[in-house]
């Protein structure tokens, strides 16, 4: 069989349970995990054989991805603000707009170095690992409680070369420092509500940690509260708390850090449109 003939069965195989451009995107993301052929190698190649070893590979990876595993843990490689990250069960894909916060803070931070920067549920390390690299100089502490999730951001932060000193310790009990600590501070912690659980992707469901992802309906603000109380004296003054927001929780999270003595809330849409951000500015 060829390549060209390949992939057009494997499409057609992924076709009734994903989309066009999601089975399209699986097979280019397939070759290129097995092979590290981009698109252009594909079209090269289209009419050269496919060996049977790579043929069983595709079709196991196919048999997963039709039972909702995502392809970044078949694989356990997931590309997060250009870099290439290890990702196991134990720790959540990063996702898009995560790497939207990251812009930010790079954007805000553009030209100073040696910043000291605390990143609060550090999952996979890639909030992290990802401002290590592109904050000249920055000394980078990741905070998570999951031992797994630890081994995975020491893991990632060790493959792509950056100083980041990975930790555990319960980011709901941290103790708030006499002197300030931290430049910068960012979160993407647990923000799904129990009840949103309907709304939720099966793969997202069956194969991502919940711990990483739900928060009790009895308490959506949990993390930020914790967060918020703990950085409003762990961040040097003048300088900014950031965060990822779920968009339902977003005017009381606002409430919750204007009552904490935060300043210049600013909420922040992602490119699909949603209150996905906040970012909050310690006077004094
Ligand atoms: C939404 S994930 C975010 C992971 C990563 N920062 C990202 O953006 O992809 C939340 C992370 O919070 C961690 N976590 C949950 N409860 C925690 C706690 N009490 N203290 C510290 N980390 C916690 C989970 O282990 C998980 O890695």
């Amino acid at each position: 069989m060829t390549l060209g003939q390949s992939i057009a069965e494997t499409r057609k195989r992924l076709e009734p349970h994903y989309s066009d451009g999601e089975a399209r995107a699986l097979v280019r993301e397939i070759l290129f995990r097995l092979k590290g052929w981009t698109p252009v190698d594909i079209a090269v190649k289209a009419d050269e054989p496919v060996s049977g070893f790579i043929q069983s590979k595709i079709s196991e990876a196919v048999d997963r991805l039709l039972r909702d595993e995502p392809v970044q843990y078949i694989f356990r490689r997931a590309t997060f603000y250009g870099l290439d990250f290890t990702v196991t069960p134990d720790v959540l894909i990063p996702r898009p707009e995560t790497a939207e916060l990251v812009d930010i803070i790079v954007g805000d931070h553009s030209g100073q170095s040696d910043l000291r920067v605390a990143d609060l549920c550090t999952g996979s390390g890639c909030i992290a690992c990802a401002l290590a690299r592109n904050l000249p100089f920055a000394e980078v502490t990741a905070i998570d409680i999951s031992e797994p999730a630890i081994a995975v951001a020491r893991e990632n932060a060790s493959q792509l070369k950056v100083d980041v000193d990975v930790r555990r310790d319960d980011v709901l009990a941290l103790t708030p420092p006499e002197a300030p600590l931290y430049d910068i501070i960012v979160s993407n912690p647990p923000y799904i509500t129990q009840s949103e659980k309907t709304s939720v992707d099966a793969n997202v469901l069956l194969y991502e940690p919940h711990s990483a992802l739900f928060v009790p309906d009895t308490d959506p603000l949990l993390f930020y509260e914790a967060i918020g109380l703990y950085a409003v004296k762990a961040l040097a003054p003048r300088h900014s708390l950031y965060l990822e927001i779920n968009p339902l929780h977003a005017e009381a999270l606002r409430d919750m850090l204007a009552r904490q003595g935060w300043h210049d809330i600013d909420l922040r849409r992602d490119t699909s449109g949603k209150l996905r951000f906040a970012i909050a500015t310690r006077t004094s």
